[in-house]
């Protein structure tokens, strides 16, 4: 009895005594209490019940065990005490000592002593591969510096990251959860955009010489460094020397391929440059004006009336570059808010250059943010349309990856309208894509930054959903009068496939959006429509008012012919006038569910 009562549950409060009970034996005396204080409990064997001690061990045991657990904690404890002197000897000629997370960054040292490097350097090997998985850290930055963040990351050799994260206990001792993932390239802080580009890129480059569709994706969070990959570091006073990216490094070696006699025959270099933003496409070297993107009976993609710019050289490659960056930044307050929340695709295009038959392309693309993906929370309606929008695209994205590296498999690229235009680049043997992830190693973003390295290790990892699977039912639902159609079917695919990270709800909020973004096209196609045929019928009336001038006109055929042209004007305004009725109450009700989005969305 006393000994069930005087053994309190091992509480871990370093205030707190805890009593360890030696079990008598038969002819013992009543039971020894001996009372230690515990600091943190860190270390604490876990004490066994006196039930349990009392069944399994023999009498004479019992005691020598107690002793030696107790033997244990003195000795545990002279450690850490001798570890604490150390510390502090240690932290006072250390200029990092001030930092507010110390103790992380002493355990972070302790466990990168114990590993080997081996950054990725020349010397490695080339690998072929259909899909390239790699990344990329960049350095603290400045900002990050001065408020003393920790770096969390380690990348030990070319295949791992090693991403440390800091926890805490229920007894309140610190530690570090060390997880390790593997790519097929990893770039550390130090890595250049030529060591980058070496692994990743360049190789895609003989991909379109060879008649073949490539594809270059930086994935990442906003600020981890993806523009900085692509489009070039962000030299002095922060202009960014275009130069120095993928999409100039990839075009130098372009034209390397280019003087060889056999494609300087046959074949010129094109540019394109454009931006998606919120579902729609906008030419970055035209004006940026908005682009249609519609798909024939053959199921070929175009990006209606997209600007195709001939290249001759490099330094050509660079103005339209610089040209598109200066046009998808202007009249932005800042250069990462909108650029952040859209997708820039450049393009490298070969072409015959007597039939002008697409021979090959190289898809260069810097994504939106993929934090940005989970602004669907927002308060702002338009904040969390471009939310789900972006969601929704990097999803799509990642299926039509998987999908690359599964022969046969359904390609869901109508999800979106970023997987639409790159259609052809998931598609046939001679298709390849390299993925790039960035990240920020700062602690603060350490929880983003798993979740993130997490998703870009699954685009190689699984294989797709099943392609002939019926549509969930959650997507059947009367939000949609269109169910059918092949957009719904490949978002409804991509949602089912990622089931994990697509709540029913953002699953219905694809759906609306889908639904309005064909609808408000069908309105705006119908307005265009109406305004040709108005302009035609405008034309036949100044003719006939020229008509009126003649001394001896026909005032009957006149009036017939005014009265027919009249006739038609009410009934294409009326048409007009009443398919806009019909997306005005579409819109109404469409928005109904969006709303409800906002508070019950994952
Ligand atoms: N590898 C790197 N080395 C040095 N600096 C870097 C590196 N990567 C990024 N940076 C710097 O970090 C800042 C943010 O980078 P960048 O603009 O490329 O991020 P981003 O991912 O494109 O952001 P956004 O999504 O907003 O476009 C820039 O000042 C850039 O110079």
């Amino acid at each position: 009895k006393l000994h069930d009562k005087v053994i309190p549950k091992c509480s871990l409060s370093p205030d707190i005594n805890i009593f360890v009970l030696s079990v008598p034996s038969a002819r013992s005396r009543p039971s020894v209490l001996v009372s230690r204080p515990v600091q943190n409990g860190a270390d604490l064997p876990s004490i066994p019940s006196v039930q349990a001690i009392k069944k399994e061990n023999p009498a004479s045991r019992r005691r020598s065990n107690c002793v030696k657990e107790i033997e244990k904690l003195e000795k545990n404890r002279k450690e850490r005490r001798m570890r604490a002197q150390e510390l502090l000897q240690q932290k006072q000629t250390d200029p990092d000592a001030d930092n507010p997370n110390y103790d992380t960054l002493m355990m972070i040292r302790e466990f990168q002593a114990d590993l080997e490097y081996r950054p990725i350097s020349n010397d490695d090997v080339i690998e072929d591969h259909q899909i390239t998985v790699c990344v990329r850290k960049r350095p603290l930055n400045k900002k990050e510096s001065n408020r003393k963040e920790l770096d969390v990351v380690t990348v030990p050799n070319k295949d791992n990251v090693l991403v440390h994260e800091p926890k805490t206990k229920v007894d309140l001792t610190k530690y570090l959860d060390n997880q390790n993932f593997r790519f097929d390239y990893s770039f550390d802080e130090n890595s250049t955009n030529e060591m980058v580009y070496r692994y990743t890129a360049k190789p895609l480059v003989e991909t379109i010489f060879d008649r073949g569709m490539a594809t270059c994706f930086a994935y990442g969070q906003t600020g981890s460094g993806k523009t900085h990959t692509m489009g070039g570091d962000f030299a002095a006073r922060g202009q960014q020397d275009c130069s120095k990216g993928i999409y100039a490094l990839a075009a130098r070696d372009v034209f390397k391929f280019m003087s060889r006699p056999e494609f300087n025959k046959d074949i010129i270099v094109c540019c394109s440059f454009f931006e998606i933003y919120s579902g729609k496409v906008f030419d970055l070297l035209n004006k940026k004006i908005k682009l249609r993107v519609l798909e024939d009976g053959k199921q070929q993609v175009q990006v209606v009336g997209l600007q195709e710019a001939q290249v001759h050289n490099v330094d050509d490659v660079l103005s339209l570059i610089q040209h598109g960056n200066a046009v998808r930044t202007s009249g932005q307050t800042s250069a990462n808010q909108h650029s952040s929340r859209s997708h820039a695709v450049f393009q490298i295009i070969l072409r015959k250059k007597i039939s002008k038959k697409l021979h090959g392309k190289f898809s260069l693309i810097d994504l939106a943010g993929n934090e940005r993906g989970k602004d669907t929370h927002s308060a702002n309606r338009q904040t969390r349309m471009e939310g789900a929008e972006i969601n929704k695209s990097l999803l799509a994205l990642k299926e039509c990856i998987r999908s690359l590296g599964n022969k046969g498999a359904h390609v869901p690229f109508r999800a979106s309208k970023l997987t639409q235009v790159l259609r052809d680049s998931f598609i046939g043997d001679k298709a390849k894509t390299c993925m790039i992830a960035t990240i920020s190693p700062g602690m603060q973003s350490c929880e983003h930054l798993l979740i993130s390295l997490l998703s870009v290790v699954r685009v190689k990892e699984l294989g797709p959903g099943d392609p002939m699977a019926p549509l969930p039912e959650k997507i059947l639902s009367p939000v949609s009068n269109n169910i059918n159609s092949p957009i719904s079917s490949d978002i409804a695919l991509l949602c089912e496939a990622n089931e994990e990270e697509v709540s029913a709800e953002m699953m219905t909020l694809h759906e609306v959006m889908n639904q309005l973004q064909e609808l408000e096209e069908q309105v705006i196609d119908d307005h265009k429509n109406s305004v040709e045929e108005n302009r035609q019928m405008i034309e036949e009336e100044f003719q006939l008012l020229e008509m009126t001038d003649e001394v001896d006109y026909d005032i009957e055929d006149y009036v017939t012919r005014l009265d027919e042209i009249l006739a038609r004007k009410i009934e294409l305004f009326g048409d007009l006038r009443a398919k806009l009725g019909n997306y005005r109450q579409q819109l109404q009700e469409r928005k109904r569910p969006v709303t409800h989005v906002q508070t019950s969305c994952k």
